[in-house]
């Protein structure tokens, strides 16, 4: 498939929430495309909205205006194309390390077939790549946050969606495992061709990931700047030390910080009306 084709498009988007307060727009006409192949990193203030068009991506969240596609067709619902890992990890607390990673293949089996063979092997991959193997029995609840958040990554993985969706998936492991699932990540997108869309605080994780940034406006939420992030794949974490990687990287961090601002600022006159 050609990489420019347009998979997910949001199309004049708004937002609006019932709240306690009143009405809050979240998101306001905002039109973006993830194309094929794309690696499409969301920055933005706290609060913004970017896990609310997350949820509307995954088909969770319906926009209030506009139309969010999928091959041109409105997302009705939720789909095995789409494997979302939130913030929250995502895993089964009922079930074990080994159980939580082939839960989506069982689902899968109905439809792509998955083998009882085939399935020991990609749980048995992902155990190893995630480095839990010797913690297959355990239950979630006796895993530390890092280690939970490496299960959600394996799940996510282990099924073979299209498309990543992942808000902040990064978030709760130490600098080397980051860095380590960071390339593990690029390794399979690289072995499997995926389109995914990430949310994340971590505008070096940005920069290093993705192929296009972009920064996401104080509330109500539009698309400030999108920043092609010009690098090619396969990359390396010596990236990471050239002047060209922290000229972007100080331009998108300077960018999210005057957003950071707006919504402080706004948020003051709001104290004080
Ligand atoms: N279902 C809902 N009902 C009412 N308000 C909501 C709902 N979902 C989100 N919001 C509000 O919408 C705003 C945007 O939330 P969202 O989680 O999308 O932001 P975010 O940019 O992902 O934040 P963070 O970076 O802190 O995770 C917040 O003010 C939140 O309180």
């Amino acid at each position: 498939m050609e990489q420019s084709k347009e998979r997910i498009g949001f199309n004049n988007v708004s937002m609006k929430f019932d709240t306690q307060n009143g009405p809050l727009e979240v998101v306001r006409d905002m039109s973006f495309s993830i194309n094929q192949g794309d690696f499409v990193a969301l920055v933005g203030p706290s609060g913004c909205g970017k896990t609310t068009l997350m949820n509307m991506a995954a088909g969770f969240l319906k926009p209030s205006n506009g139309t969010v596609t999928l091959d041109g067709k409105e997302i009705e619902g939720p789909g095995p194309d789409r494997g979302v890992m939130f913030q929250e990890y995502g895993v089964f607390p009922w079930l074990t390390v080994e159980q939580n990673i082939a839960f989506g293949l069982e689902l899968k089996n109905n439809s792509a077939k998955v083998t009882a063979t085939e399935k020991k092997e990609i749980v048995e991959r992902y155990l190893t790549l995630m480095g839990l193997a010797d913690f297959r029995k355990a239950f979630p609840k006796t895993l530390s946050g890092g280690m939970r958040q490496r299960l959600a990554l394996a799940r996510t993985y282990a099924v073979h969606p299209e498309f990543i969706l992942m808000d902040e998936p990064f978030g709760a492991l130490d600098a080397q495992t980051r860095s380590a699932m960071h390339d593990l990540l690029l390794q399979i997108l690289h072995a499997e061709g995926k389109t995914v869309m990430l949310i994340t605080h971590s505008v070096e994780e940005a920069v290093y990931l993705a192929n296009k940034v972009l920064v996401i406006s104080a509330r109500p939420s539009q698309i400030r700047e999108v920043v092609d992030i010009p690098f090619p794949y396969p990359r390396h974490r010596s990236l990471q030390d050239t002047p060209e990687f922290n000229t972007l990287r100080s331009h998108i961090h300077d960018s999210v910080m005057r957003e950071y601002a707006a919504q402080e600022a706004q948020a003051k006159s709001k104290v004080s009306n």
